[in-house]
Formats: C-alpha cells, structure tokens, sequence
C-alpha cells in the first residue's frame, strides 16, 4: 500500500529536495503541497519533478490539518511549528515530521538521527529532524565519546543554500564572491544541539562560502589517552560498519564531492599522540536536511529506512 505526504514549505529549498526525492520513492507519495506564495498554482510550476496533479494550497495549519495523508513535513523557518503541532493531534493524526529547530530539545519529540537513535524513530509519531551542522558534528564525534578530554572544536564551512531563501548577506552570492564569512563565533543552535544529544559539550563555528550546497565540518578532538592512527580508524570503521549512509574514508574529503551525494563522509582521521583531527562532509539539503527527513519518514511509517536514498555510489575519496 503505498503512503501519502503532505509538505508545507513546498517551495523551499529544503522541500524541493524532499519532493525530487519522493519522485523516486515507490512506497510514499506527495499529495498535497502548501507554500506561503503560488497558492492556486501547480506545484509543477515551482518544482519540475512533482506530481502533475499538485496544485498548491494556503498553509495554514487549518487546511494542513483536513490532509487525508500518513505524514506531514514541515520545512518552514523556525518558529512556525507550534501552530501544527497543536491541530495534528489525536489517534488519526499523521506523523508529523518538523525540519525547524523548534523541537530539538523537545523529550516528547523523537529527535531524528537515524546512525544513533534509530530504535525510538521506528513508529515515532513526532520527529524533529535534526540541523545539518549537527548532523555533521555528531557523527563526526560519537565514535570518540568515552576517550575525550574535553570539548571537540568543530570549524564548520557551510554552502549558502544553508541559509535559506528569505534574502540575507548569508545566501548573498555577491556577497560572498571571493569571500568567507564568519558567523555565530559563539552560541549557534548547532552547538547546543550537538552538545545536548552527545551529551558532551562540543564548540562550533560555522562559515558560509560561495558554493551553493555542501558542508565541511574540520574536527578538533582532545583525548583523554594517546592513540595509534590504526586504533583511530578502527573506531570509526567499527562504529559505522553497518550504515551505508556513513562512510569513512582513508583520504580527507573534500566538499566539492559532498553535493548530491546522500551519505556523510568522515576521512582525515589523523591523531597525534592525545590530538585526533577528523574531517567530515555531507550535503546540507541531503543527509543535513530531505534524505534524512526521509529516513525518518520511512522508519515511522514501517517502510524501508532508505527506500527512495540511494546509497550506492562510489566512495567520494579515498
Ligand atoms: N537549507 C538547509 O540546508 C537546511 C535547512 N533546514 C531547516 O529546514 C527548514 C526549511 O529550510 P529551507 O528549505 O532552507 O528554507 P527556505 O527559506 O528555502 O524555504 C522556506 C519555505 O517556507 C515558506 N515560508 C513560510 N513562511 C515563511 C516565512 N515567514 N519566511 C520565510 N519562508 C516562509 C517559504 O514559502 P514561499 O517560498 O512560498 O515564500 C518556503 O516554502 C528551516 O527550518 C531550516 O532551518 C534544516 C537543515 C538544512
Ligand atoms: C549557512 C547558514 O546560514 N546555515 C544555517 C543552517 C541551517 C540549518 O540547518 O539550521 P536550522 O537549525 O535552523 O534547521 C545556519 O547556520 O543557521
């Protein structure tokens, strides 16, 4: 039987992944779509790979709630969440599955990473799909929990789709031409977020470059003991042995590489004596955002957790 998805932020960056996705998914399919512009219009004049029949509606949280769909996503900004939240309650309710960062924190929602908590995601009915930093920077980590000496430094450099659509100096292509931009030198959400479901302090500053999509996060680890470079990789080899979205490489990988592909990819994995340096890369929009929105989906849905992901392709490096 195959399930359906309403998506409210249709017209987002993040929702025109999430809908090229379910273009290639044969179990889910997208039915009802909302935006805050092009109401009346069909979602094919926005998105190319959408189903031709999707005309898309108002997003208030009224019409969403009269959805006859299995699950709902919302990839709107922060602070919008409540509002659907509140009327997609009871029994019947569709799983809900929020991309903001407003239920992070939350212990009544399933906080969506898949690589650690995939066991509560199974048949979750509220999940808050994680940042993408986040993402990065926990599963850069985890393998070296247990052996830290102190908070892991995380030097993030992010793609500018990163920042959205709504205009800033963050998704300013001039702006950013030839340039680097700095930001949020303390106190961004992805540092408490990581933090706070690594249950270890971590510290994160993020940049944004002129490329369009990609992540590359340069990990600083303080250990509590030396270690052999062999020991290192083990770790990571063991850890991520069965996760075909987690590959870790010999080589450093490079961002360039990141885009398109669904899987994060952690290399470098270079220690000397009590200091490891671990880079890691994924696509922000992908694994940072749509196709980890999908695992979850999938998981909640009892459907394959990577139906409609495809993990096959060649290792980025080494
Ligand atoms: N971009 C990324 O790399 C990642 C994003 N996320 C999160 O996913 C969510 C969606 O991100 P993304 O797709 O990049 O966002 P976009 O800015 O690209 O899209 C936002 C969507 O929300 C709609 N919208 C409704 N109300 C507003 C409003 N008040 N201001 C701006 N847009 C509004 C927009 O409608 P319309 O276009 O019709 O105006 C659009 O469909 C965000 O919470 C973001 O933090 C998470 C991980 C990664
Ligand atoms: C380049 C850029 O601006 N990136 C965004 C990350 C987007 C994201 O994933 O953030 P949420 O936690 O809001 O979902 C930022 O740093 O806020």
């Amino acid at each position: 039987m195959t399930r359906t998805l309403g998506l409210v932020g249709a017209r987002g960056h993040v929702g025109g992944e999430l809908a090229r996705l379910l273009a290639g998914h044969d179990g889910l399919r997208l039915t009802r779509a909302a935006s805050r512009q092009g109401v009346g219009e069909p979602l094919r004049a926005h998105l190319a790979h959408a189903p031709a029949d999707i005309v898309l509606e108002d997003m208030s949280p009224e019409t969403v709630a009269t959805w006859p769909v299995d699950a709902v996503v919302l990839a709107l900004p922060n602070g919008l969440a409540a509002a659907y939240a509140d009327v997609l309650t009871g029994p019947r309710a569709p799983v809900l599955v929020d991309l903001s960062a407003d239920y992070r924190f939350d212990p009544e929602w399933t906080y969506g990473l898949p690589e650690r908590h995939r066991a509560q995601i199974r048949g979750a009915r509220k999940i808050a799909n994680p940042g993408c930093y986040a993402t990065g920077i926990q599963l850069g980590v985890a393998p070296l929990l247990g052996l830290l000496a102190g908070p892991p430094q995380a030097f993030g450099v992010s793609g500018y789709s990163g920042a959205g659509t709504t205009p800033s100096p963050r998704n300013d292509p001039e702006r950013l031409r030839d340039n680097l931009m700095p930001y949020a030198l303390t106190g961004h959400l992805h540092e408490r977020e990581a933090s706070h479901h690594l249950d270890h302090a971590v510290r994160f500053v993020p940049h944004v470059a002129p490329f369009f999509r990609g992540i590359s996060l340069t990990i600083t680890l303080p250990l509590a003991r030396p270690l052999e470079r062999p020991e290192l990789l083990a770790r990571y080899r063991d850890v991520y042995a069965d996760e075909p979205l987690v590959r870790v490489v010999d080589g450093v990988p490079e961002v360039r590489a990141a885009a398109g592909r669904h899987d994060v990819v952690i290399g470098g994995l270079q220690v000397d004596d009590c200091h490891a340096v671990v880079v890691v890369t994924l696509d922000n929009l992908l694994k940072g955002a749509a196709s980890q929105a999908l695992q979850n989906l999938n998981l909640a849905l009892g459907l394959p957790e990577r139906q409609g992901v495809p993990h096959d392709d060649p290792p980025a490096v080494g």
